[in-house]
């Protein structure tokens, strides 16, 4: 039976890691906390991230790295991207293919993760996974479909083998830059879209901005080198479409709270998981400023979560930007 590790054990890395299981691998979901891994094996769920949902048979779990690498064909890399960096210096050397499935961008460098990648393991095989897919949904086999983009043919076709069933349906892709930057603007743009509907300035408002934010990070994708048209597929438009509406995004929970007039440091405080755009505001816009791309909407809420505007300051910025074509 082939061997898959999955690296984190959040909400995303436990679904992904029954997905594997479903699809018949056996696989390793690596935890960093070894209590987290004992309560794991004890009650057959994660039930700090997923609870409710059992873990197969097929899925054990672990808090060695090493083991959970050892003679897997592939790892699926499910930490968020502000601590990929940190979670690659203790890989070991010889680990298998990355697939990574975070979304954003790295505070201070600037970069997406699989370029996080290639500058601490050179060379090494890598792919980006990404979608509208709710871990919740993923785990209880309801129906979902994702990209799988990477350079390597072989690659994309590896890790459908090794993970889709025909609930979770992969499509490939070779343009893992657009794939990757429609994963991160997309939890930006929901930020903004909670803000809208919190602040109660209504769905028309919200469709707009959905539509000029696929504009964003469109613009985006082909300034890095990806290309327009993957912003349509589903890590663009698709993700943006459940991100901005499904009141289970996190991203979309902040801002709508921030739209009801609560702080960032409330709503944060009564969280567990990650909410990637948070961090990633500021960075994707420091990122498209550095090569003359504009992200308006991107931008209003990196000021907005800095505290530089108020709701209603942010609204009117994006309001009197000049008329021009679409
Ligand atoms: N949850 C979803 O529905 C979903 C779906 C698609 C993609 N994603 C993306 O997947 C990524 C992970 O999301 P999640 O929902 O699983 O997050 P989460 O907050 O549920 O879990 C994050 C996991 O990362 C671990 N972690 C944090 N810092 C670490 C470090 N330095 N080293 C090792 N592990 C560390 C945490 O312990 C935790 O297990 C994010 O980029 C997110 O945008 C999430
Ligand atoms: O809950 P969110 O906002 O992190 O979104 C989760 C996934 O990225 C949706 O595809």
């Amino acid at each position: 039976m082939p061997k898959l590790a999955v690296l984190g054990a959040g909400a995303w890395g436990t679904a992904l890691a029954l997905q594997a299981g479903r699809a018949g691998q056996a696989v390793t979901l690596w935890a960093r906390d070894p209590a987290r891994v004992a309560a794991m094996a004890a009650a057959r769920e994660n039930a700090r991230y997923l609870p409710g949902i059992a873990l197969p048979d097929g899925v054990s779990a672990t808090a060695d790295l090493a083991a959970a690498v050892q003679g897997a064909e592939l790892a699926i890399l499910a930490v968020p991207v502000q601590h990929i960096r940190a979670f690659l210096a203790g890989l070991p050397a010889a680990a298998p293919p990355l697939v990574t499935v975070a979304k954003g961008v790295e505070l201070g460098t600037l970069l997406l993760p699989l370029e996080i990648i290639a500058a601490l393991r050179p060379g090494h095989a890598t792919a980006v996974l990404s979608g509208p897919n709710f871990a919740r949904e993923v785990a209880a086999g309801l129906p979902a479909a994702a990209v799988v983009a990477s350079h390597d043919q072989a690659l994309r076709g590896q890790v459908g083998d090794l993970l889709a069933t025909p609930a979770f349906r992969l499509y490939g892709s070779d343009d893992p830059v657009g794939v990757q930057v429609g994963g991160a603007a997309k939890n930006v743009i929901a930020i903004a879209a909670g803000v809208v509907i919190g602040a109660g300035l209504g769905e028309n408002a919200r469709a707009a901005l959905v539509t000029r934010g696929v504009a964003e990070l469109s613009r985006l994708a082909v300034a890095l080198g990806g290309r327009a048209e993957t912003a349509a597929g589903l890590s663009g438009l698709g993700d943006l479409l459940l991100t901005a509406t499904g009141p289970g995004s996190r991203n979309f929970s902040l801002g709508l709270a921030l739209g009801q007039g609560r702080t960032l440091a409330e709503v944060l405080a009564e969280r567990v998981g990650v909410t990637e755009g948070v961090a990633t505001a500021p960075a994707i816009t420091a990122r498209a400023r550095r090569c003359g791309v504009e992200l308006p909407i991107c931008q209003a809420v990196a000021d907005l979560l800095a505290g530089h505007l108020t709701v209603p300051e942010a609204m009117g910025r994006l309001l009197s930007r000049p008329r021009r074509d679409e």
